[in-house]
């Protein structure tokens, strides 16, 4: 469960002595429970991705407070965050991010044995037939298609049983037949493991698989162009 409240960002641009101030993020609240699908949508340089980084501890808000998963991690440090993220979180990507010296087996291995699991071969198994690639195991990122790189970079996210997936633009790299069948991978994904997912999008076509649409508007949360009350 994530709860924020209050939360503002502001970023400080430009050269010294002609900085701007330039305000992202004005008091937003939001809750999203376990086992949801939001997605939030936006115009670009609304402030989704400001939204997701602040959410997932890279980048710090200047007022307001996130709980996750009943802790109260507002003013956590980098290690602190990177403990939490590799706890609780998933993380997919518009470009998959996958490390391309490593086949597809290693990339979801990773964030086992960065948690220091010894027994990695039966959870990446079994994730690897979840997600229908057992056959391309050996294969590294640059000889997948762009709808098996992004199982790849689902089956990473979902190695570790995290209670998020945070997903930036996931099918923003794909056609739109791969778009429907990923789409498809996480709704079926979030009704099976009951994991909640955070997805943003700039199309409100893939916005509207989730359970609920917010929309960033100004850099608050707007529904149907009627602010939502914290
Ligand atoms: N590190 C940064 N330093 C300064 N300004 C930033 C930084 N990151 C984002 N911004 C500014 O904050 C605003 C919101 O950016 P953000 O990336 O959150 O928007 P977005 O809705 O994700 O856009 P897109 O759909 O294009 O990815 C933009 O005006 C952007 O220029």
């Amino acid at each position: 469960m994530i709860e924020m409240k209050h939360i503002s960002h502001s970023f400080r641009i430009g050269r010294k002595g002609k900085e701007q101030i330039i305000s992202v993020l004005r008091e937003v609240s939001l809750t999203i429970h376990k086992g949801e699908v939001v997605t939030i949508v936006g115009k670009s340089g609304s402030g989704k991705s400001t939204l997701l980084n602040l959410l997932s501890g890279f980048i710090s808000p200047d007022t307001g407070s996130i709980r996750i998963d009943g802790t109260d991690v507002t003013k956590f440090n980098e290690k602190q965050w990177a403990k939490f993220r590799l706890d609780h979180f998933g993380f997919i990507f518009q470009n998959f991010q996958l490390i391309p010296g490593l086949t597809a087996y290693e990339n979801i291995e990773l964030p086992l044995t960065l948690k220091g699991m010894t027994n990695r071969k039966e959870r990446v198994t079994e994730i690897l037939e979840r997600v229908g690639l057992t056959e391309v195991q050996d294969h590294f990122p640059n000889e997948l298609s762009g709808g098996q790189q992004q199982r790849v970079s689902i089956a990473r996210a979902l190695v570790t049983k995290p209670s998020i997936i945070f997903a930036d633009e996931p099918t923003g790299s794909l056609d739109s037949e791969t778009e429907k069948e990923i789409l498809k991978l996480i709704r079926e994904l979030n009704e099976e493991q009951d994991i909640t997912f955070v997805m943003i999008t700039h199309d409100e076509e893939v916005a509207s698989i989730g359970h609920r649409k917010l929309h960033l508007a100004d850099g608050q949360l707007v529904k149907e162009g009627v602010l939502l009350e914290a």
